[in-house]
């Protein structure tokens, strides 16, 4: 799904007498079936960023549109019935008595028959890789990787078009991490979904997104394909660096690199930007 910011800002309103602006004038565009990693230092905006995408904040002035269609329209409820939205350790939004329960809920609640919810819930064990033996176990006995598997599961269930997804490997260990991108990467291949994930890595950007929106302080500083922002000389040195020598471990080709000579240009390139960038450079 294509998605269009126009002018938008988001001012939180801390009480009365006070406001904060998180975002100012954010216009760009992203298209359909594009991943998009956000990335910016904290407080910069990202989180609010895709809430609003999300539907859950509306913006203070522009719009966000989806589709072509402004996310806040009264009759805007089937386009954000296609948006699912994963938050900061969506292990915190487990609920029910047992796995199965957790995963057919929102089918449920949508009227479907068991026999689809039963078939949509082998085939989501399978893109997240959980053996089916947990399912009538409760969702607060598993592993911490379990757990968040589970809880991304129960949003896939719906098949969103456009998936939001904060910091999904927050608090993970490294093999953990790479698992959980794993699944993003297989759903959205399965169902031709559009991606935005909030992210710290810079591996994972290199590694996964196609397209990249930076921001500064509540400002957008860059917005298009990653290989783009990266060379546009936003992304330190040691960052790049950093990337460059986990694409070397996993001898893992980013999708804007075409081969090892574009990867030796690229870091070659953004070290040269690092250098007139320099005071005395
Ligand atoms: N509910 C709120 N009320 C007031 N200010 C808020 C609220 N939520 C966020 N902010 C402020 O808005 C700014 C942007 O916050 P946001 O969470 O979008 O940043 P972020 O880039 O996602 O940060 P992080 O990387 O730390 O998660 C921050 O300065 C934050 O303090």
């Amino acid at each position: 799904m294509d998605v269009c910011f126009k002018g938008v800002s988001y001012q939180y309103e801390t009480n009365q007498a006070k406001s904060y602006k998180a975002l100012q004038e954010i216009s760009c565009s992203m298209p359909d079936g594009s991943f998009t990693a956000v990335i910016g230092k904290t407080g910069s905006g990202k989180s609010t960023l895709v809430q609003l995408l999300a539907g859950l904040l509306e913006p203070t002035t522009g719009s966000v549109l989806v589709k072509g269609h402004a996310l806040h329209e009264d009759q805007s409820q089937l386009l954000r019935a296609q948006i699912g939205y994963v938050f900061q350790y969506p292990e915190h939004q487990l609920f029910a008595e047992t796995v199965y329960e957790e995963l057919a809920f929102g089918l449920k609640l949508a009227g479907e028959h068991k026999d689809h919810i039963d078939q949509r819930i082998e085939d989501i064990m399978k893109v997240v890789e959980l053996e089916s033996e947990i399912l009538q176990r409760s969702p607060f006995h598993l592993s911490g990787g379990q757990m968040r598997r589970v809880a991304i599961a129960a949003i896939l269930m719906m098949k969103p078009k456009l998936l939001l997804i904060d910091e999904p490997t927050a608090g993970l260990d490294p093999q953990l991490k790479e698992g959980m991108m794993k699944v993003f990467q297989r759903y959205k291949k399965q169902e031709n979904a559009t991606i935005w994930m909030v992210t710290h890595s810079m591996n994972d950007v290199a590694l996964y997104s196609d397209h990249c929106i930076a921001l500064e302080a509540g400002r957008l500083v860059h917005a298009g394909k990653t290989r783009d922002v990266l060379q546009s000389g936003h992304v330190p040195l040691p960052q790049t660096m950093a990337f460059a020598k986990a694409l070397m471990k996993h001898q893992h080709r980013p999708p804007f690199l075409k081969n090892t000579e574009e990867l030796v240009g690229w870091i070659t390139s953004s070290w040269l930007k690092e250098k007139e960038n320099e005071p005395n450079g």
